[in-house]
């Protein structure tokens, strides 16, 4: 038995909600399905969650959303109309939207509760549509299957709970339509994961019903060994580690969210990336190992959006505690860090820069001048960081020269080096302006 995730691409309109509706038609084994809400249907489309959380925000602050809703409620009154389904689903949504919007004050639940429309809906168009098309499909919300997480809107977590209560969906007969991107608190409050993550519930569903394969459909036919808008045509990669892709989605493959890998890792089912437009590809298996190949190297990635908070210090090295000190420093500003490369008298802590606003800033750079008596502290903003990938890198010699030779040869400056300590990727920090050059002749030095 498989479950089968499509993303936001593949039920953008009516057009592709009916490729969906074959792919699931032609293989039985497809008895649980995970939606994403209407993505775009060309590069200048909009997204239907962009449209809720814009309607969400602008209802917090009193500014008017009548024209959002309009967008929203025309997208899918054409899908249904076009699937010649009734429009009864529409006027669901909207009164359903009205209601979690209810009062004026700002509220961070509800904002979660209208962000996870877009899924619920998609969930509920594609049920009526399998169903009008004879098969036996159900509706069924992340409550009623047991989806429990963390109570961190816009950012929740699966509990362990939740794969026990999804096994026992197994019993139930036809196929069932799950909207992805959010669970249940256990005090059964509504909360949606990072944005993205409706792959994650595919892989909750996936661990938890024991599933012999979780299948995720998008919009290319395999995952690339760069991102496709940096480099055109870009070779395909056919089979990834968990570790591998992990490292990857983290870094830029925005193909999978990096946060779906583990529950299916956990239980060592296989996942494989699919085109809902081209479905006889084959695509790309991400397994827990693979034959090692004579091309270590299996994929770059890129990032921009950090920034990093360098401070020197003599002897820092023989300071007992100041790591830590230095990291509890971020840590009571709320604040998470991402990478923290350190010498004998340095160490540097990489941020994604939208957590460092003004404010933080100079509360966190008053407290290490008083508390920790460094030398120096300088910040380097607009930061991208790159990461080449692939397992059997520590063990091959010249992969490190290869890569700096060709961020050299793109004449790159390299503001940070660090071999990641998962031994499957080596990152470099450069500026943000020169991301796409230097991905561009590290794919050329290791793949073309
Ligand atoms: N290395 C990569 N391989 C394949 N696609 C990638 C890669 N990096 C980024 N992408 C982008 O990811 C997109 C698919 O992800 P996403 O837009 O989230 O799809 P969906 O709507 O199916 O969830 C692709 O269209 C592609 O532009
Ligand atoms: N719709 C949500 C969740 C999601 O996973 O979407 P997509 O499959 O289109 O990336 C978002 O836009 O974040």
């Amino acid at each position: 038995m498989k479950v089968a995730k499509f993303g936001g691409s593949s039920v953008a309109s009516a057009e592709q909600i009916k490729k969906v509706a074959a792919i699931i038609t032609d293989d039985p084994a497809k008895k649980f399905i995970v939606v994403s809400a209407p993505g775009k249907r060309n590069k200048d489309d909009f997204k239907i969650t962009d449209k809720l959380i814009e309607i969400a925000n602008r209802h917090c602050q009193g500014e008017p959303y009548g024209h959002l809703t309009e967008t929203i409620m025309m997208r899918f009154s054409e899908i249904l109309d076009q699937l010649n389904l009734s429009s009864a689903i529409a006027e669901e949504l909207h009164q359903t939207l009205e209601e979690a919007l209810g009062s004026n004050e700002y509220d961070s639940p509800k904002v979660d509760i209208v962000k996870s429309l877009g899924e619920v809906f998609s969930a509920k168009v594609l049920s009526a549509y399998l169903t009008s098309i004879g098969l036996n499909a159900t509706y069924t919300n992340p409550e009623t299957a047991g989806i429990i997480v963390s109570d961190e809107p816009g950012n929740a977590r699966v509990l362990e709970e939740s794969f026990a209560n999804l096994y026992a969906l197994r019993k139930n007969s036809g196929i069932q339509i799950i909207p992805g991107f959010f669970g249940y608190t256990k005090a059964g409050k509504l909360v949606t994961f990072s944005r993205g993550g409706s792959d994650i519930t595919g892989s909750i569903v996936a661990a938890g019903v024991k599933a012999e394969l979780y299948e995720n459909f998008t919009d290319v036919d395999s995952v690339f060994t760069v991102n496709p808008s940096i480099v055109y045509r870009p070779k395909q990669i056919s089979t990834i580690t968990y570790k591998e892709m992990r490292e990857l989605s983290y870094a830029g493959f925005s193909v999978f969210h990096d946060e779906a890998l583990i529950p299916a890792f956990n239980v060592g089912i296989p996942v494989c990336i699919k085109n809902t437009n081209n479905p006889e590809a084959p695509g790309t298996m991400i397994v827990a190992e693979k034959e090692p190949t004579e091309q270590c190297v299996v994929g770059i990635a890129g990032d921009g959006g950090f920034c990093s908070l360098y401070v020197s210090k003599y002897l820092m090295n023989r300071e007992l505690g100041f790591g830590r000190k230095l990291l509890q420093i971020f840590e009571d500003e709320h604040i998470s860090f991402e990478h923290a490369p350190s010498g004998i008298d340095d160490m540097s802590v990489v941020i994604r820069q939208n957590q460092f606003t003004a404010e933080k800033e100079r509360i966190i750079l008053q407290r290490i001048q008083d508390e920790l008596n460094v030398d120096t502290i300088k910040i380097h903003r607009d930061l991208a960081m790159i990461m080449v990938v692939g397992e059997g890198m520590i063990s091959t010699i010249g992969v490190a020269q290869k890569a700096t030779k060709a961020i050299t040869d793109a004449n790159v400056n390299m503001v940070m080096i660090n071999q990641g300590s998962s031994e499957v990727s080596m990152m470099f920090g450069i500026q943000e302006v020169d991301l796409n050059r230097a991905v561009q002749s590290l794919y050329k030095a290791f793949f073309e």
